[in-house]
């Protein structure tokens, strides 16, 4: 509810309440997200639109296009009634009081800013088609991450071509969910944050965009700022994330080397509420939509600023993260007496994480490419990963891969596990899936081959149990004593 306060700065133009929202991208991020509005807030209409039809039937069949645990009941709970999913672009913006523009931001692919700055084209479409049909005012929210003054961009593209009499208010709401376990954050987030214009109109639309969120998070997890504090706040926070799984990462280098434990060492400072104990797990490497392309932002961002050594410093995350991979793959292929040519290797997750079929940049697209490069022949295990999924990020131009040999030397198994590891080499870990803690090792030790390796680059494994069952092991951030 407004306050007394914001009734008074209340602009004519929009004094109505929030009856109508429409999301612009129905992906990981629009998707969720306005499934809990529609969810929290039944008075509220939310109509998620995209360009792709695809996309749109699937959200509107009973298999949704995302996996992540405890969203499909959701959806189900509001579909048709306050929840829709529709390619009618332009009728939804038209009917919306607020307009989220979630829709894709990769790293740009060409010209300038290339491999760093972020791609804003889909920002860009979805403003100038605000822009054309809008006939009343809104209140535009910025859920993509952007770079720091895009609020300021997307109003110049807002007026380009806006009717006579109709005014729009840009506001950065930044979105900090983890994929896996987006219902948990966005049903309890650690906070709201809102950014907006410091004047009366821009007041006024942060109190808006607020009050929806109060429906179910406490006024004081909302925080307000000028907008370009909050699209920096939502860069900083992805690249102090994935500094501390660099810095952890780094620190199981040591450990290997000299004989110390990572596990060990990430309770022993986790235990230090100055530092605290999460985003301490040492592993193959960050993967994820985000956190490259938000560092390779900020570093843009700073080349721009001309602050070279913050630039630098930022860059470091990007370079300990593949240096974790290559050292990763390195120890692999030398405990196979330094060679994978024809041998079956079998990758536990090809996810960027566990609880999502997200495999955007995961660390396995890069060490499947570095087998290949080796010969090796992959059988991939993944709960939730698709066939065409994975073999689109392996066809990528940039792993340089021929895409026939790639479909002749990479399986995927979703569940069959004696299949993917009959005959196998290694089995090497690459995703935290709960599943792979139970599998009958003894069982899998006989259908390999010996000596069966096992390589685990996420610590979930009993390492002592597999030892004594005969295989080799090997896990990152620590030496096992091997028989
Ligand atoms: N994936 C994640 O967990 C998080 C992502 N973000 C940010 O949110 C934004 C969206 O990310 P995702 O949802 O993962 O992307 P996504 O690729 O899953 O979804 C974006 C959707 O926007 C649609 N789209 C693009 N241009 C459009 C247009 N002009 N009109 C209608 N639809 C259009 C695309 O077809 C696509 O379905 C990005 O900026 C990302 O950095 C922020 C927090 C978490
Ligand atoms: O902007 C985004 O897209 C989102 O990026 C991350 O979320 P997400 O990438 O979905 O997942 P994370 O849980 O952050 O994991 C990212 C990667 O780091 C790895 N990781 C995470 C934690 C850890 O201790 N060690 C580690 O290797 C994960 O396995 C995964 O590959 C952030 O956590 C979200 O707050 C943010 O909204």
């Amino acid at each position: 509810m407004a306050t007394d306060t914001q009734k008074e700065i209340r602009p004519e133009y929009l004094s109505k309440p929030i009856k109508n929202i429409c999301c612009i991208g129905a992906g990981y991020v629009g998707g969720p997200t306005c499934s809990i509005i529609a969810y929290k807030c039944p008075h509220i209409q939310v109509n998620v639109v995209d360009l792709s039809q695809e996309r749109i039937n699937a959200w509107n069949s009973p298999n949704i296009p995302i996996y992540e645990p405890g969203l499909n009941e959701i959806v189900q709970k509001c579909i048709g009634k306050n929840l829709h999913f529709t390619t009618k672009v332009e009728e939804c913006i038209e009917k919306a009081d607020i307009i989220f523009i979630s829709v894709n931001t990769p790293t740009k692919t060409y010209g300038v800013g290339l491999g760093r700055a972020p791609d804003l084209t889909y920002v860009e479409s979805a403003a100038r088609t605000i822009s054309k049909v809008a006939k009343t005012s809104k209140i535009i929210v910025e859920k993509s991450t952007v770079p720091v003054k895009a609020a300021e961009s997307i109003t110049n593209m807002l007026k380009s071509n806006h009717q006579p009499n109709v005014e729009f208010q840009v506001l950065s709401n930044p979105e900090f969910l983890a994929e896996g376990t987006a219902i948990n954050d966005l049903l309890k987030p650690d906070r709201i944050l809102i950014g907006g214009d410091n004047n009366e109109k821009g007041k006024w639309a942060i109190g808006q965009l607020s009050s929806v969120y109060e429906n179910w998070v406490e006024k004081s997890l909302i925080i307000t700022t000028n907008t370009w504090s909050s699209e920096l706040s939502k860069l900083a926070a992805n690249a102090m994330l994935a500094q501390r799984i660099s810095s952890v990462n780094s620190i199981s280098a040591i450990c290997e080397a000299s004989g110390a434990d990572i596990e060990h060492v990430s309770r022993a400072i986790g235990f230090d509420t100055r530092i605290g104990n999460k985003f301490l797990q040492a592993s193959v490497g960050f993967g994820g939509s985000c956190f490259q392309k938000d560092i390779n932002n900020l570093i843009y961002l700073c080349e721009n600023l001309n602050l070279k050594e913050v630039a630098e410093y930022w860059h470091q995350v990007l370079v300990i993260n593949d240096y974790q991979k290559k050292r990763f793959v390195d120890k692999i292929v030398k405990c196979l007496f330094n060679t994978l040519n024809n041998k079956k290797i079998t990758l536990l997750g090809f996810a960027f994480k566990k609880n999502t079929g997200d495999t955007r940049e995961s660390a396995a697209i890069q060490i499947c490419k570095y087998f290949l490069d080796e010969g090796a022949l992959i059988t991939v295990l993944d709960p939730k990963v698709e066939y065409e999924q994975m073999i689109l990020e392996l066809s990528n131009p940039q792993l340089n891969l021929p895409i026939e040999m790639v479909k002749r030397k990479v399986q995927l198994c979703s569940t069959d596990v004696i299949e993917a590891c009959k005959g196998s080499h290694a089995l090497v870990v690459c995703t935290e899936w709960d599943i792979f803690k139970t599998y009958d090792y003894k069982g899998i030790y006989e259908i390999m081959q010996k000596p069966a390796h096992i390589f685990d680059g996420r610590l979930i494994l009993d390492h002592e149990q597999l030892i004594s069952i005969g295989f080799h092991v090997e896990a990152v951030g620590k030496k096992l004593n091997n028989q």
